[in-house]
C-alpha cells in the first residue's frame, strides 16, 4: 500500500526484547483475558493459550461458569475467574492488577455483557486490546468509545470496522475513515486482512509475515493473546500490536511447508510460536 511503513524482522529487532536471565513471573506480566460464552468457550481458550505461549508470566481468564472446567481442563497454566452467571458475562470483577488485558473473543454481545463492558470501561486504566464481540458492542454503543484509554489497540477484521465506522465505498475512502476514527478516539487500529494494516493517527504499517493458511477459525482470537501478552511485558502499545501481528503471521510462513494451507488451524498459530519467537532471536546474531 502506497505511504505505509513495511513491517519486517529488521524493523521488529529495534525494539524486540530477549528475556533476561533474573526475571521471574511475577515481573513478566500477567495478562487478563476477557471473554467467552456458552458454545464459544474455545476462542478464550485460544486467547488465553496464545498469551502465555508468548512469554507473559501469568495468565487469567475471565469468563462465564460453564467455561470453568472447558478451560481448566484446556489449558493448565492458565488460572480462572468466573463470572456469576452461567453462559455469558454479566459483570466483570477480578481481584489482582493486571498489566494488560484483552476483552472480546467469543464473549457475545447480550444485553447484559455490553452493560457489563460499559461500566468496566468506565473504571479500567490498564492497556487494552479490545476484539471481537467486545467491538461490536461498542458499534452499538458509539457513545461508549470515548471511554476507552488512549492507545487502546482495536483488532478488527473489515465486517467489525465496517460495524464501527459504517460503510466505505472505495479502499481509499475505507482508509480515510478508519485514520479518521484512529484520531478521534486516540486509538491504535489493527486492521486485520490479507495483508493487516496498523493504523495509529496518520501513520500506517504494513504487515509482510503471514498467508492465507490464517484464514481459519480462531486465528483472530489468537492475535488477541499474543498482542495482550506482549502488552503485558511492557511493550508500548504501537510496538506490542506491530510485533504480535508480525509473530503471528510468521507462524504461518513457518509453518506452511508442513501443514499446507487446508490443515493449518488455529491452534497451529500457538504451536509454531516457539519457532517464531526463536527465528527472531537468530536473525539477531
Ligand atoms: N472456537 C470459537 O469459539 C470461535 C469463536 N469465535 C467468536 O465468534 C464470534 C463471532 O465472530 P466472527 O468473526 O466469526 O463473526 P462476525 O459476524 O463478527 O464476522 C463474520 C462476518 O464477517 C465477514 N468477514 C470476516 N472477516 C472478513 C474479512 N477479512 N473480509 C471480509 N469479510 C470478513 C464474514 O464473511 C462474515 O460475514 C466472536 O466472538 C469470535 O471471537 C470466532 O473467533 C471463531 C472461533
Ligand atoms: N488470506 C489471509 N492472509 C493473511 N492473513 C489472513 C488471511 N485471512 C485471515 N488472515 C488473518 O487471520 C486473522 C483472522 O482474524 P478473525 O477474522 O478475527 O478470526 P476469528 O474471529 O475466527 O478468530 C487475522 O489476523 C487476519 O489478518
Ligand atoms: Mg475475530
Amino acid at each position: 500500500m502506497k505511504n505505509s511503513i513495511l513491517i519486517n524482522k529488521k524493523s521488529i529487532l529495534n525494539y524486540y526484547k530477549t528475556t533476561v536471565a533474573t526475571t521471574h513471573k511475577g515481573i513478566q506480566g500477567h495478562s487478563l483475558l476477557i471473554g467467552g460464552s456458552y458454545g464459544k468457550m474455545g476462542s478464550i481458550c485460544l486467547s488465553s493459550k496464545a498469551a502465555i505461549k508468548s512469554g507473559c508470566g501469568l495468565v487469567t481468564a475471565f469468563i462465564p461458569e460453564c467455561g470453568y472446567n472447558i478451560v481448566q481442563i484446556s489449558i493448565p497454566e492458565v488460572m480462572v475467574l468466573t463470572d456469576v452467571s452461567n453462559k455469558f458475562i454479566t459483570k466483570i470483577n477480578f481481584d489482582f492488577e493486571p498489566q494488560a488485558i484483552g476483552i472480546g473473543p467469543g464473549l457475545g454481545t447480550e444485553s447484559k455483557t455490553q452493560i457489563a463492558l460499559c461500566d468496566f470501561l468506565k473504571v479500567n486504566l490498564n492497556p487494552m486490546v479490545i476484539d471481537a464481540d467486545a467491538l461490536n458492542i461498542l458499534g452499538l454503543n458509539p457513545s461508549w468509545l470515548s471511554l476507552l484509554q488512549p492507545k487502546t489497540i482495536c483488532t478488527p477484521h473489515l465486517k467489525e470496522l465496517e460495524r464501527l465506522i459504517g460503510k466505505w465505498n472505495s479502499e481509499t475512502e475505507k482508509i480515510a475513515k478508519t485514520i479518521a476514527f484512529s484520531k478521534k478516539y486516540n486509538v491504535i487500529i489493527v486492521l486485520k486482512g490479507a495483508p493487516t494494516l496498523i493504523i495509529d493517527n496518520e501513520t500506517i504499517y504494513e504487515n509482510t509475515s503471514g498467508n492465507a493458511a490464517l484464514a481459519t477459525a480462531g486465528s483472530g482470537d489468537v492475535l488477541t493473546g499474543i498482542i495482550t501478552s506482549l502488552l503485558a511485558q511492557s511493550y508500548d502499545p504501537l510496538q506490542a500490536a506491530i510485533l504480535g501481528v508480525y509473530i503471528h503471521g510468521l507462524t504461518s510462513d513457518i509453518a506452511l511447508p508442513e501443514t499446507g494451507y487446508q490443515s493449518f488451524i488455529a491452534s497451529d498459530i500457538i504451536n509454531y510460536l516457539d519457532k517464531a519467537f526463536l527465528s527472531l532471536e537468530e536473525y539477531q546474531k
